[in-house]
């Protein structure tokens, strides 16, 4: 039995909710503790604990409508909790360090592929110096050669890859992203989760990715969560090597497990 299997069948022996220790000597990226949020009387999240650690790489799945989007909005610091509290490093909240990216790029059509970049840069640095940080990122996403051209020309796939390079420009610490590639067809879909992976390995940040995609969460995450009805009914490591291959039989088994709770509220 791998380690994956074991971690799995410990997490769902515990439906609800099982919370095994994680890479303890790693510090706190940010920490949800009893958030709650409603919006007037309906209540969307409820008793939110959630701890993540630096460099991890979480993925939030769950059906539409269940909260995932409001969780993602408290973390990047648009909207605030009704109740609990919301932490990130060393116990403060600081939404400074935290980019979000949409499912829709986004972008300024006004503005040229650089300088749609470089609006992630505001307050960090201009001029020059913001240039060249918007180029070098432009070639990490692999449109160096598009600097210069209006977004109106690049496809759906390429705007989202200035809208990647937008919000890691500024080198934060934690990205967020709610479903970033649900609108790009299937083969973009996985170049562009293999271009974020890439990016994650190399820059270390904490990436939290909200998708209705288990096959995309299982395939890039440390970690999954399942959100029911406002609440965490879920909490998955998933301790495989990286690169991961689609289509593997562990791959597929951690899908079904999630796929059991969000359907059938448990395991097969
Ligand atoms: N600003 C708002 N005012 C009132 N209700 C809201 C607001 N934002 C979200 N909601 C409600 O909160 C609930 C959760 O919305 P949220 O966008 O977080 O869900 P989601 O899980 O991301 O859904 P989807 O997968 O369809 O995007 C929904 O019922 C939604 O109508």
């Amino acid at each position: 039995m791998t380690a994956a299997t074991i971690t799995a069948r410990r997490a769902f022996k515990s439906v609800p909710l099982e919370r095994a220790p994680r890479r303890p000597q790693t510090p706190v990226a940010f920490s949800f503790r009893n958030v709650g949020k409603k919006f007037g009387d309906k209540t969307v999240l409820e008793g939110i604990d959630l701890e993540v650690r630096e460099g991890q790489f979480l993925a939030v799945i769950g059906k539409s409508g269940c909260g995932k989007s409001t969780l993602l909005r408290l973390l990047a610091g648009l909207d605030r909790p009704t109740s609990g509290q919301l932490a990130h490093d060393a116990g403060k909240t600081d939404h400074s360090r935290t980019r979000i990216m949409f499912q829709e790029p986004r972008l300024l059509p006004w503005a040229r592929v650089v300088d749609n970049v470089a609006v992630g840069l505001t307050g960090i640095a201009k001029g020059r110096q913001a240039r060249d940080r918007s180029l070098e990122i432009l070639r990490e996403v692999g449109l160096a050669d598009r600097a210069g051209e209006w977004p109106s020309v690049l496809s759906g796939g390429q705007k989202q890859r200035v809208a990647l390079a937008r919000a890691l420009v500024g080198q934060p610490l934690i990205l967020a992203l709610d479903e970033p590639l649900g609108a790009l067809d299937a083969l973009t879909r996985i170049e562009m989760q293999q271009l974020l992976e890439r990016i994650w390995l190399s820059q270390k940040f904490t990436a939290v990715l909200v998708t209705h995609d288990v096959a995309e969460a299982v395939a890039l995450a440390d970690r999954v969560v399942v959100i029911d009805e406002g609440r965490i009914v879920l909490d998955l490591d998933i301790p495989l090597p990286r690169p991961r291959r689609h289509g593997t039989s562990e791959l597929a088994r951690l899908e079904g497990l999630i796929l059991d709770r969000l359907f059938n509220g448990e395991a097969r």
